[in-house]
């Protein structure tokens, strides 16, 4: 896959990135130049609003002070509040000394702001204390005013920017105009939730380079996925092709009752283009020999279907609806020996099972994909739900450690992560996903990609981006996301990629 153009910074890069760029700009230029970053936002989108900024004691109350200012200038009517401070730093002084007077407000914001457009000027990336109680009480008054637009400047007063965890009362914004460069903390988690729209403004800054650190805590660098990262799900196909071009994969799930999750896998697999598709089936004696709604499908017994050499299988899906008992174990221990050799992807109970069972993984001579939800990734690594979740992205870069793995730690803001440690968080899909089987989608999605012979980063994120797109494509026509299934997922992910002029960007 290309380098993207969408980088996200970690907070130790980003301020690594902020000496850099401060020391080669003149002195004072980066605040003014976020302040105008806004003010164009501000009156491009909203010309002829009142604008309420809320700011705070450091450089990104400094930018809401200057933003006040070029208003002002503008002739946008605006009132400020600000948090009490001792001493700000040197560019919020300057501002602070050059506020024109009469727009500082006292007390605590006040007043009906229908229409407005109120500022979070409150805290950026400095925020590393509980939020106190005056700042509080400004954050509910502004999460409350109706009819108002909400604009964060650089991330939600609240919201972490590397781990998108929201403090209790994190400002709402419609929009985050965000500067230097976009933050992971935006994207994932609760992230989404709070920064609504994200603008970037790298304040001119866009050929500076940091050495940057290479401390294990910090995450670097990663990036967005977005679709113009995925440009190979839509090479079109030639001509002088076969089934065969295509790949055959292999689904093995399906334990006592959980046909459908291996169905649902299977079926992703042959509508994203997987030539030929077999299905594994755990349960001892299957009810199903064939799939009446997917005739194409080629349902086999588990035992027949690992016993089969010449079945011609590169790639190998496991997990969806194994089950997790000692057959399953079996199975599993099964499958990942025949598939030392094979790109494989791992779902579900087999994620379960490999962290109960860890000497019955084998080692491995092919690439692999890991797709834990937050909790299976908390079993892999022995820790709770919460501290996966405490920081994805620093997870799923310990998961692709450990297992020498492609990781997709699902949810919210789908972090990848490849064994080296490269990340991205995905840009697309919604809380429509939020439905049983719609992991096993994209398992078989993953899986499809490979068996088209996508190399691993472009089958992983491509998968996952397509995966997420095809729910927003749903929900802009209101199948969903509310009551969406996980089994439209899979025509709307194949329409997507069939005509890739549609929709999410
Ligand atoms: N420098 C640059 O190149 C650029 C920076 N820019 C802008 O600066 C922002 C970063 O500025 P920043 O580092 O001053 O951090 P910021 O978020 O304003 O807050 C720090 C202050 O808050 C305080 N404090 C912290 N937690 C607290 C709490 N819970 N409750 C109370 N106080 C608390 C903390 O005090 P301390 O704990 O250190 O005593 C300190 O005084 C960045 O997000 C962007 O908007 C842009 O202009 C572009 C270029
Ligand atoms: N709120 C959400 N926003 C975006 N994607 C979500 C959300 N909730 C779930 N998803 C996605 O839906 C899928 C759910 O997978 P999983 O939890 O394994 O479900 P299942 O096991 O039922 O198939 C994942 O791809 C996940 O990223
Ligand atoms: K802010």
């Amino acid at each position: 896959m290309a380098a993207t153009s969408h980088p996200l910074f970690g907070s130790t890069a980003l301020r690594a990135l902020e000496h850099a760029a401060q020391s080669a700009l003149p002195p004072h230029t980066l605040m003014p130049r976020a302040a105008q970053a806004a003010c164009l936002l501000i009156l491009q989108r909203w010309r002829g609003r009142p604008v309420t900024i809320l700011c705070g004691p450091g450089n990104n109350g400094g930018d809401g002070l200057v933003l006040a200012r070029l208003l002002n200038q503008a002739s946008v009517p605006v009132r400020i509040w600000a948090l009490n401070v001792d001493k700000r730093p040197a560019d919020a002084e300057r501002a602070w000394r050059d506020l024109p007077r009469g727009l500082l407000q006292s007390g605590d914001p006040k007043g009906d702001a229908k229409g407005a457009v109120i500022v979070d000027a409150l805290f950026g990336i400095g925020l590393h204390r509980d939020l106190d109680a005056d700042t509080r009480r400004w954050l509910a008054w502004a999460n409350e005013q109706e009819g108002a637009v909400r604009v964060a400047l650089d991330i939600p007063t609240g919201l972490d920017a590397d781990t998108g965890e929201a403090r209790e009362g994190t400002f709402m914004a419609d929009v985050t105009l965000t500067f230097l460069r976009d933050k992971p903390g935006l994207h994932t988690r609760s992230g989404q939730d709070h920064a609504g729209e994200v603008v970037v403004d790298m304040l001119g800054t866009d050929a500076v380079t940091a050495a940057l650190p290479s401390d294990d805590q910090s995450i670097g660098t990663g990036n967005l996925i977005r679709r113009a990262d995925c440009k190979t799900l839509f090479v079109s196909r030639k001509h002088d092709t076969h089934k065969g071009s295509f790949g055959t994969l292999a689904v093995l799930g399906g334990g006592h009752g959980m046909t459908g999750a291996a169905l649902l896998a299977s079926r992703a697999a042959l509508h994203l283009g997987a030539g030929k598709v077999f299905v594994g089936l755990a349960e001892a004696n299957p009810a199903l020999s064939c799939d009446l709604l997917q005739p194409e499908l080629m349902l086999r017994p588990a035992a027949s279907l690992l016993g089969k050499k010449d079945a011609g299988i590169g790639v190998w899906v496991v997990g969806c609806g194994l089950g997790t008992d000692q057959g399953a174990a079996d199975w599993l221990a099964a499958t990942l020996h025949a598939a030392r050799e094979t790109p494989t992807v791992v779902d579900a109970d087999a994620l379960i099972l490999m962290a109960a069972n860890p000497k019955r993984v084998p080692a491995r001579k092919a690439a692999w994909v890991l797709t834990p939800h937050p909790r299976e990734a908390a079993q892999l690594l022995g820790c709770d739900t919460a501290a996966i979740q405490a920081n994805r992205v620093a997870q799923a870069r310990r998961l692709a450690a450990k297992y020498s793995a492609w990781v997709v730690l699902k949810g919210a803001g789908t972090v990848v992560s490849s064994p080296d440690g490269r990340w991205s968080v995905n840009g697309s899909g919604n809380a429509g996903l939020a439905t049983a089987g719609t992991g096993d989608v994209l398992a078989g999605m993953i899986g499809a990609l490979l068996a088209q012979g996508l190399d691993m980063d472009d089958a992983v994120r491509g998968g996952v981006w397509l995966h997420g797109a095809a729910a927003q494509d749903l929900s802009a026509r209101g199948i969903g996301p509310i009551g969406l299934t996980a089994g439209e997922v899979i025509a709307a992910a194949r329409d997507l990629r069939n005509r890739p002029e549609n929709g999410v960007t």
